[in-house]
């Protein structure tokens, strides 16, 4: 079932995220919806707070080199931790919580994650690249963070700007 996706500045972003205990039918349930979600926005992340769910819970389907979205590739995520992380990249991000604005957010290269799958079976894992940004980018929203304050004061003051313009032209 597709769920309301929240939006900048909606507080409840800036909600820390509690673990999950309980490996049942109910998470089954959000993790299916969070993909028919993510899928019916063109997204290729979200964490369960961007439906106003407060638990570390966050799903990646990127793209494959072939330009599909395969669910195979789907990665469904419970209780993340990050071990390690080394190296530096910029790439330009976006986020179904802030739609239509990107902008070059720096991150680490390459780190190590351990985390449980939909069954309480615990993974470690580690992703480098676009994925590794992917990753990073979902576990902010775990502690109530968006990307955009990984932005220097200059350029969250111009995001501000066209963000209150766009609002103001909504209405
Ligand atoms: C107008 C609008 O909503 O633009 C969009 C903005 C963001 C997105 C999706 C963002 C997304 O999935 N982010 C996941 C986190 C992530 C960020 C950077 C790299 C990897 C993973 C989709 C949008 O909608 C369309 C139709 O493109
Ligand atoms: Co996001």
């Amino acid at each position: 079932m597709i769920r309301e996706i929240i939006t900048y500045p909606n507080k409840l972003l800036r909600t820390k995220s509690e673990d999950v205990v309980k490996f049942d039918s109910e998470l089954h349930t959000l993790l299916d919806d969070m993909y028919d979600t993510m899928i019916a926005s063109s997204g290729v992340g979200l964490a369960a707070i961007q439906v106003a769910v407060p638990l570390n819970v966050l799903i990646i389907n990127l793209v494959n080199e072939d330009d599909i979205q395969d669910k195979a590739d789907l990665i469904e995520v419970i209780n993340p931790v990050i071990t390690h992380k080394d190296g530096v990249q910029i790439n330009q991000e976006g986020c179904l919580s802030i739609p239509g604005y990107y902008e070059d957010i720096k991150r680490a290269q390459h780190i190590v994650v351990e985390f449980y799958n939909r069954y309480g079976e615990k993974q470690t894992k580690e992703y480098e690249d676009f994925l590794a940004v992917a990753w990073q980018h979902e576990m902010e929203h775990l502690s109530g963070h968006v990307f955009i304050e990984n932005l220097s004061f200059i350029k969250r003051q111009k995001f501000e700007k066209e963000w209150k313009a766009k609002q103001k032209a909504k209405r």
